[in-house]
């Protein structure tokens, strides 16, 4: 078995790409391996404690802004720095690999961040791409909190990208992996009552302008 045979089956994988192709989005509880989520979580919340996360905005480049009225969480981006780093990366370069052999996708690059929310924190409905802009094209979020029970807030709520009513509420439970349509699912983290751990990631293409390659971030 490969190592990201060892974070996710093959079987998932293919149910995966069957949901997005139908549906947009997708979501799978016990996606992912419980071991490597404790460790991943260990280290998010290690940097929690020692205030090494930074505070996140909206927009990119120099339309960056912090507004703590629409996005409460704290980040850190992924940078191969530990050993759950580096196989929770490797698992998700199989994804890739996986949805361009099957879907043509073109991605080329995955940048991925932890994020804590503190008590209370949110994040308003958004989109995580505008077409037209496109770059990051399909958006991925791992969660990484064990015994999450109901009551304790923080679901992410999917709106359906015609009627842009709700067609899903995911508790933010560890081992659960969900993932869309970058420009279009429209999606909200409600606030949460305790502190909140996952790792928001987006499958990127390159959309370079005039021979500069579009910067991650
Ligand atoms: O943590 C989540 O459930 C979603 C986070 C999100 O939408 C984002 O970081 O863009
Ligand atoms: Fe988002």
């Amino acid at each position: 078995m490969n190592d990201a045979a060892s974070v996710f089956d093959r079987q998932a994988m293919a149910r995966l790409v069957d949901h997005l192709v139908k549906d947009g989005w997708f979501v799978g509880e016990n996606f992912l391996n419980l071991e490597l989520c404790q460790a991943l979580r260990t280290e998010v919340e290690t940097l929690a404690c020692k205030d090494a996360l930074d505070a996140a905005g909206i927009g990119r480049g120099r339309q960056h802004s912090l507004r703590r009225d629409i996005r409460g969480d704290n980040i850190h981006w992924l940078d191969h720095g530990s050993q759950a780093q580096r196989r929770y990366l490797s698992a998700m370069a199989a994804l890739q690999h996986q949805l361009n052999t099957e879907l043509y996708l073109g991605l080329f690059e995955f940048e991925a961040h932890f994020a804590h929310y503190p008590p209370g924190a949110f994040y308003k409905a958004h989109l995580d791409s505008f077409e037209g802009r496109s770059n990051r094209i399909i958006s991925t979020v791992t969660y990484l909190n064990s015994h999450w029970r109901p009551g304790d807030g923080g679901e992410m709520l999917i709106f359906d990208p015609n009627t842009q009513q709700e067609i899903a509420r995911i508790p933010p439970k560890s081992g659960t992996f969900t993932c869309f349509l970058s420009e279009k699912i429209l999606h909200e983290v409600l606030p949460t009552q305790q502190p909140r751990a996952s790792i928001a990631g987006w499958f990127r293409r390159n959309a370079s302008l005039g021979g500069l390659v579009d910067p991650p971030r």
